[in-house]
C-alpha cells in the first residue's frame, strides 16, 4: 500500500546511548532503519544527521535548537529518553508541525531513591569521612553527624519526584514541607511551607525538584543560600541552571552550608570521555554525580520501552497522547479505511478547506478528528477511498494555505 512514508523508509536516529530497550521496540514494530550512537554529537554533526532522520530520539545533552530543527526538512516526530523536555524548542518543533514525547514517570523513583540516599548520607558526614579515609586518615566521631529522624525535609517542585521523596522521607520519621507554584495535594504529613523563603528558613535539607524554566533559572543564588539555616545541606538532582554553582561552592567554602549534592550542572560534558570540570570539584563535603538520578537499568530501560511506544504509535496510527508540545489525540484503528493526517498553524478557514475538498471528490469520510491549540491544529481523516484517490488528496492537503505537514499513514 502506498503510504507517505513506507516503513522500510524511515530512518530512526538515536542519539546518547538510549536503552537498547528503544531499539527493540522499533525493530519489533518493522522499523529497520536505526542509528545508534552512544554519545550526543556535536551541533555540525547533529545538524548534518537528523536532516536525514524521520524520528529522532535524544536523552539530556542534545539541544535541538530552532536552527536544527528547521534544518529536519524530513522529521516526523522528537522523543527525549528522559523527564525534561527544556533541551528542545517545543515552541519551533510545534511550529514546524513536529510533536515530542517523553517519559514522564520512569526514572522518578530512581531519582527519589538516590534522594533520600544522599539526604542520610550529607546528614552523617559520609562524603568527607569516607574521603578522608581514602587519603589514609580516620575520624572516628559523631561531631556533625545526625539521624534523618524529627529533621525537615524542604522539597522545592513538588511534582512526581518531590513528592515521592515526600513519602519515602516520612517513612524515615523526617517532617516534610514543600514549596510549589501550583497549589498541590499534600502526601501524608506533608505540609506547604507559606513561601520558598519559608521553606530555606526552616529546612535541615533542601532538595530541588523543579523543571528548567525561565523562573527556575537561578532560582537558588547566594540570596536563597543565605536564607538557608547554617549547617543545612542542599540537595539538587533537577537541572544545572536552577543553582548559582558560584554562589554555592562560596557557601560551602564559608561553611554556611555543611554540605551538597549536585548531579546536574550549568555545563555538563558531552560524554563520559570528556573532562568534567566544576568549582565543587575538590570538596570532600560534596557529592558529586555525572548527571545519573534516572540513570538505573530498570528506569533505562522503561523509559526506552515507553519512548520509543509513543513514536512507534504517532508513526503507525497519528495517536499524539502524552505529547508536550502538541494537540493530543488518541486514535482507533479503521483497517477499513485509509489515514490522512493534516497538521496546519491554527487560522480561520483550513478545516472547511479540508472538507471540501473531501465532498468535491465525492470521498467518504469514514471518521475524523481534530484537536487544536492556539497555534496548531491536528486533524486526522479516515476515509473510503483508493490509493490513488489517497495520493491526490495527500498532495491536494499540502497544499491548503497553513498546512505544516500533511501524510497518509496508511
Ligand atoms: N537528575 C536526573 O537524572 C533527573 C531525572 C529526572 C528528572 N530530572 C529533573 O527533575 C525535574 C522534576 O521532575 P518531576 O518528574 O518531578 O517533574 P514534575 O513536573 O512532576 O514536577 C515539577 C514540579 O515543579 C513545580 N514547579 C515548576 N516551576 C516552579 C517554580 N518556579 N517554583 C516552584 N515549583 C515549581 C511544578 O508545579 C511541579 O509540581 C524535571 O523537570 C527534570 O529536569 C532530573
Ligand atoms: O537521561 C538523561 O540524560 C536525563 C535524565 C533526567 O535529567 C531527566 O530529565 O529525565
Amino acid at each position: 500500500m502506498k503510504t507517505s512514508y513506507p516503513k522500510e523508509d524511515i530512518k530512526v536516529l538515536l542519539l546518547e546511548g538510549v536503552s537498547q530497550s528503544a531499539v527493540e521496540s522499533f525493530r519489533r514494530a518493522g522499523y529497520s532503519q536505526i542509528e545508534f550512537h552512544e554519545k550526543s554529537l556535536p551541533e555540525a554533526e547533529l545538524k548534518a544527521r537528523i536532516a536525514e532522520a524521520h524520528i529522532v530520539g535524544i536523552r539530556s545533552r542534545s539541544h535541538l535548537t530552532k536552527d536544527i530543527l528547521e534544518n529536519a526538512r524530513r522529521l516526523i516526530a522528537v522523543g527525549c529518553f528522559c523527564i525534561g523536555t527544556n533541551q528542545v524548542d517545543l515552541e519551533a518543533a510545534r511550529a514546524l508541525g513536529v510533536p515530542v514525547f517523553n517519559a514522564p514517570y520512569s526514572n522518578t523513583r530512581s531519582v527519589a531513591e538516590l534522594v533520600i540516599a544522599e539526604a542520610i548520607m550529607l546528614l552523617r558526614g559520609i562524603p568527607q569521612k569516607n574521603a578522608l579515609c581514602h587519603r589514609g586518615g580516620w575520624t572516628k566521631s559523631a561531631a556533625g553527624s545526625f539521624e534523618t529522624r524529627d529533621k525537615v525535609l524542604g522539597i522545592v517542585g513538588y511534582g512526581h519526584i518531590g513528592t515521592q521523596i515526600g513519602v519515602l522521607a516520612e517513612a524515615l520519621g523526617m517532617r516534610v514541607i514543600f514549596h510549589d507554584v501550583e497549589t498541590k495535594l499534600s502526601l501524608g504529613n506533608a505540609r506547604a511551607a507559606s513561601s520558598l523563603d519559608d521553606l530555606l528558613e526552616r529546612a535541615d535539607v533542601v532538595t530541588l525538584h523543579v523543571p528548567e524554566t525561565p523562573a527556575t533559572k537561578l532560582m537558588i543564588g547566594a540570596t536563597e543560600l543565605a536564607k538557608m539555616r547554617k549547617g543545612s545541606l542542599l540537595i539538587n538532582a533537577s537541572r544545572g541552571t536552577v543553582v548559582d554553582i558560584d554562589a554555592l561552592a562560596a557557601a560551602l567554602r564559608s561553611e554556611h552550608l555543611a554540605g551538597a549534592a549536585v548531579d546536574v550542572f550549568p555545563v555538563e560534558p558531552k560524554g563520559n570521555d570528556d573532562a568534567f570540570v566544576s568549582p565543587l570539584v575538590g570538596m570532600d563535603n560534596v557529592i558529586l554525580t555525572p548527571h545519573i538520578g534516572g540513570s538505573t537499568l530498570e528506569a533505562q530501560d522503561n523509559i526506552g520501552i515507553e519512548v520509543a511506544s509513543k513514536l512507534v504509535r504517532y508513526s503507525d496510527n497519528g495517536s499524539t497522547l502524552s505529547a508536550v508540545n502538541f494537540p493530543e489525540v488518541t486514535l482507533p484503528e479503521h483497517p477499513n479505511s485509509r489515514r490522512l493526517l493534516h497538521i496546519h498553524r491554527n487560522v480561520p478557514g483550513v478545516l472547511s478547506r479540508i472538507n471540501e475538498l473531501f465532498s468535491a471528490g465525492n470521498i467518504n469520510i469514514d471518521a475524523q478528528f481534530l484537536q487544536t491549540d492556539p497555534q496548531v491544529g491536528y486533524v486526522v481523516i479516515d476515509v473510503s477511498a483508493d490509493e490513488a484517490q489517497a495520493a491526490i488528496l495527500k498532495d491536494k492537503l499540502a497544499a491548503i494555505p497553513g498546512t505544516l505537514r500533511s501524510r497518509v499513514l496508511y
